[in-house]
């Protein structure tokens, strides 16, 4: 179990147990947690999941399942078993999925936050249109979120424009994970809704996930000791 309280998440995207490990060395489990995702759980399986947790920090396991209800409860119960604080699925897999991993959790030991992907931030309008889609990637988290919050899962990852807008169609304990977190000097990279950690926390954010403004700093626990700062005055 983890020490942190703290909203901010950083994203370990690396190729390599030891990557990671040399970068979770430099950060404080006090201050942040950490999210495993594709590359790095698929490189490493299991065991750096347990490797950051004997480092003290608690963990996002970012596998973003999506599959048919079954398959994903199933994945979801997987996820439990590791010891995760925190599992995400793809709120597009729909009701019944979302309700069967629910379900899921509610029948393991330890029970994970369980968090649904709304529109990944990567997307913007223009991607939406090549899609077909006739909505905005605002109107679609925000459709996607309540059929979550129907579906009681703990809480989504949106974009931090769309969060105050989704708690005020949920409830204000109904958590948003945002990444495409960006500070004034970084790219935005292949991110398109991105915003400030200042300007998501005063948007109601309830974490930030927190990549390559992090991991690819001269000094990442400067620029993280610099976001609390920023933070601390809301
Ligand atoms: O909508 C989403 C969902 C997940 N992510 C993940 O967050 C990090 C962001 O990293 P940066 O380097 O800060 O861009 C990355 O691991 C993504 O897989 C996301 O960006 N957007």
């Amino acid at each position: 179990m983890g020490l942190s309280m703290s909203p901010i998440i950083v994203a370990l995207d690396y190729p390599t147990k030891q990557a990671a490990l040399h970068m979770a060395k430099q950060l404080d489990p006090q201050i942040c947690r950490v999210k495993v995702g594709k590359e790095l759980f698929t490189a490493c399986g299991p065991a750096i999941v347990e490797a950051l947790q004997k480092e003290g920090f608690d963990v996002f396991l970012d596998l973003k399942f999506h599959d048919i209800p079954t398959t994903t409860a199933k994945a979801v119960n997987a996820a439990a078993q590791l010891g995760v604080w925190m599992v995400n699925i793809h709120a597009s897999g729909g009701q019944r999925m979302l309700a069967a991993c629910r379900d899921a959790i509610e029948k393991c030991r330890h029970k994970p936050l369980l968090i649904a992907v709304t529109v990944l931030t990567s997307m913007d309008s223009s991607d939406f249109k090549t899609l077909g889609h006739t909505i905005s990637p605002e109107e679609y988290a925000l459709a996607l979120a309540r059929l979550s919050y129907k579906c009681g899962v703990d809480g989504v990852v949106c974009s931090a424009f769309e969060a105050t807008d989704i708690k005020n169609h949920t409830c204000k304990d109904f958590l948003t994970v945002t990444p495409g977190i960006r500070l004034k000097e970084n790219h935005s990279d292949d991110q398109r809704r991105i915003m400030t950690p200042a300007e998501a926390a005063k948007n109601n954010a309830d974490y930030l996930v927190i990549g390559r403004p992090v991991t690819q700093a001269k000094s990442p626990s400067v620029v993280i000791q610099d976001i609390v700062r920023d933070l601390s005055s809301f």
